[in-house]
């Protein structure tokens, strides 16, 4: 018999769960999906049976919950003959957002991880649950299936301290490990690289500013392939403003809203991470609907955009200043892959530190990686679509390869 090697991929958000199925003898997508709006009104699975060439199948019902979810992936899975139950899967990998100081690399699951996986769920409670649903329905469909968990943090474990630790008393910090974590972290090396390739130049010899820019969005400085700085925290709420998320703020404002306005602990999570960014500032969150109504001159979605970019060209700067020399600024996800607009905003004044986009280039949609700053510039800037899940493949399948 051939060895397994097929890796099926979880990327449990939320509300959602996106899914691939690859090989990996030659990196083939044989499937692909999404289920959405989980424990909503309106539950949607779109698949596509990549392999078999078929027509994508849109399922509308009601997704009571993650397991539900998973329930409903194997099922179209089966139906293309490429269920949970075939002899070729090698292992599933997970995203799995919270790692704590613990995880800082692929990690195989077993009940003790996800015990620790458990453990971190107060510090990302949107993500953490969801993916250990995911961990536990597999079990129950494949118990003698190794499953992987892939960090979100780990690729930031070498950010040093000076970044990492906040200026609050040391004693307290630690005993609720209270530091800088970072996120989208497999996001931020699989770009990195793809990026260092791009310019045809060796890793180690790169300095890249990575801007990640999805739902979540998250900055990060990379010298030499290692993760210098970035810009999400204890939790994926610090930062750059996001779709909902308000990303840096005074802290303090916080304790204004909770004693002026009498707003409970939960009311202030719930404003920061759910009603704040881009939908709280012009009641939108999705930056094409946002590009449509600056085309007929709405004033708060204009505000929006130049509040999202203004802050997105601070942290370019200060990781200029953190890398000292800049070889390439990398935009990727939804966003940033896709928005000639918002990397023309995040970047402009920035001629003087050989940071700029060449216009014809940046207007060019398309789904390659490619650079968009002009061919004399010192900085490139380049367009590179992320692909975290073909990235988690690899590190599941690698692992439990090694494992023998
Ligand atoms: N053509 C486009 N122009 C501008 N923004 C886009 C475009 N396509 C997608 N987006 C943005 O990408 C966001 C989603 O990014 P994505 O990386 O898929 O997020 P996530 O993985 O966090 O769900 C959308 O909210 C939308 O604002
Ligand atoms: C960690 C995080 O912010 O993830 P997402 O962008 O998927 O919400
Ligand atoms: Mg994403």
């Amino acid at each position: 018999m051939t060895e397994p090697s097929r890796v099926l991929v979880l990327n449990s958000g939320s509300s959602s769960v996106k899914y691939q199925l690859l090989e990996m003898a030659d990196g083939s997508r044989l499937a692909a999906g999404i289920v959405e709006r989980i424990g909503e009104r309106g539950g949607r699975h779109t698949h596509r049976p990549i392999a078999q060439g078929g027509e994508v199948r849109t399922v509308e019902r009601q997704v009571p919950d993650h397991a539900a979810a998973l329930r409903s992936v194997s099922e179209q899975l089966a139906g293309d003959g490429l269920g949970l139950d075939s002899p070729a899967l090698a292992a599933v990998g997970h995203r799995v957002v919270h790692g704590g100081t613990r995880f800082t690399e692929p990690t195989l699951v077993t009940d003790d991880v996800i015990e620790e996986i458990e453990d971190l769920v107060p510090l990302a409670p949107l993500h953490n649950p969801a993916n250990l649903s995911g961990i536990r329905v597999i079990r129950e469909l494949r118990p003698d299936l190794p499953q992987v968990a892939v960090f979100d943090t780990a690729f930031h474990a070498t950010v040093p301290e000076a970044a990492a630790r906040y200026a609050i008393d040391r004693d307290t910090a630690d005993r609720l490990s209270v530091r800088r974590y970072g996120f989208h972290g497999t996001s931020h090396q699989y770009v990195s690289r793809r990026t260092a390739e791009l310019l045809g130049r060796p890793l180690e010899s790169v300095n890249i500013i990575v801007l990640h820019l999805g739902n979540g969005a998250s900055a990060s400085a990379v010298a030499g392939g290692v993760c210098v700085d970035t810009s999400m925290g204890l939790t994926p709420l610090e930062g750059l403003v996001m779709g909902t998320r308000s990303g840096d703020i005074d802290p303090a404002a916080i304790f204004h809203l909770h004693r002026v306005g009498g707003l409970a602990v939960d009311e202030i999570d719930d404003l920061l991470n759910r009603h704040s960014g881009l939908l709280g500032l012009c009641g939108d969150n999705d930056m094409r609907e946002i590009g449509r109504r600056m085309a007929e001159g709405d004033a708060h979605a204009r505000e929006a955009f130049d509040i999202y970019t203004y802050r997105l060209r601070k942290y370019v700067g200060a990781y200029c200043a953190v890398l000292g020399r800049v070889d390439a600024v990398a935009f990727t996800a939804g966003v940033g892959e896709n928005s000639p607009a918002v990397r023309e905003a995040a970047l402009r004044g920035l001629e003087g530190f050989g940071i700029e986009v060449d216009p014809v280039l940046n207007a060019v949609r398309g789904s390659a990686a490619r650079v968009v700053s002009p061919a004399e510039a010192r900085t490139a800037v380049a367009v590179v679509p992320t692909d975290e899940e073909l990235e988690i493949a690899r590190q599941s399948y690698s692992l439990v390869q090694s494992q023998g």
